[in-house]
């Protein structure tokens, strides 16, 4: 069976994008998704690169309750009317998982595909969500991910290197993770059942037993955690001239 999603045209794929953090490594008075990367706002860069796909139905993005009207001010903005008819906003928790979890609740009821992406990653590209997406077809979960290429020390408090890891099968994961929602929600169900807290959906998925793939990701597509993530991205856009 060809399970490439271009031979699913009933799938019905949304995506929640986490945008719910106080971006406390940035150190900025405003979180960071709101902050402006080459003339324009994370949050809507990375919005975009979805609500430029056909294939995808819905995006959720879930902010800070207090940044609720402003985001859609945002939206309004920089959206066009047709692409606004695609977006919903809505508030997010005090964890990652949390803001997941509300913006699951938030897709359309025939969503049957669902990808997370973390609204500080605004330089994903077109590929890459489209790997992810045809990995979760295939396999029922993937996420988007690189191998590592640096040498991976363990070390000490102290600052003393204890060992070498051995680096030939790590691979740092990225967003979109993506799976089919009865998956994602199974795994979340158990998540609050036993009180599991992931840093990412796979975590929990696979805690939950299900298999998750990795698809190729992209170094392009980093997390804007700290000021340097944001400088570099900036010097990438404009480079590219985007
Ligand atoms: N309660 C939270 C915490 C994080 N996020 C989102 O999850 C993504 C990845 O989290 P991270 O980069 O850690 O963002 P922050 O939590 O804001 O950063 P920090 O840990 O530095 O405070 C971000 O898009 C962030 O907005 C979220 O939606 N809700
Ligand atoms: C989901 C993620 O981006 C995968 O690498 C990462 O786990 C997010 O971690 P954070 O501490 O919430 O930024």
């Amino acid at each position: 069976m060809n399970s490439d999603i271009s031979q699913h045209p009933h799938l019905r794929a949304g995506v929640v994008i986490p945008a719910g953090g106080t971006g406390s490594r940035f150190g900025h008075t405003r979180p960071k998704q709101f902050l402006e990367l080459a003339g324009k706002p994370v949050l809507i860069r990375t919005c975009q690169a979805f609500l430029e796909l056909e294939r995808i139905q819905t995006v959720v993005v879930v902010v800070p309750a207090d940044y609720a009207a402003y985001t859609d001010e945002l939206i309004r903005t920089h959206v066009s009317l047709e692409h606004r008819l695609r977006l919903q906003i809505t508030n997010g928790g005090s964890t990652r998982q949390e803001s997941v979890q509300a913006g699951l609740t938030m897709l359309p009821v025939e969503t049957d595909l669902v990808l997370v992406h973390d609204a500080a990653r605004p330089l994903v590209d077109r590929e890459t969500i489209l790997r992810c997406l045809d990995g979760a077809v295939r396999f029922g979960a993937a996420i988007a991910a690189v191998p590592v290429k640096d040498t991976l020390k363990q070390v000490k408090d102290d600052g003393s290197i204890v060992s070498t890891i051995d680096r030939s099968h790590i691979w740092q994961a990225q967003t979109p993770q993506a799976a089919r929602r009865t998956l994602l929600e199974q795994a979340f169900a158990r998540a609050a059942s036993t009180g599991f807290v992931g840093t990412d959906e796979a975590s929990l998925l696979e805690a939950a037993g299900i298999p998750v793939q990795v698809v190729e990701g992209s170094e392009y597509n980093s997390k804007i955690t700290r000021p340097e993530d944001l400088q570099m991205a900036e010097a990438l856009l404009m480079q590219r001239n985007i």
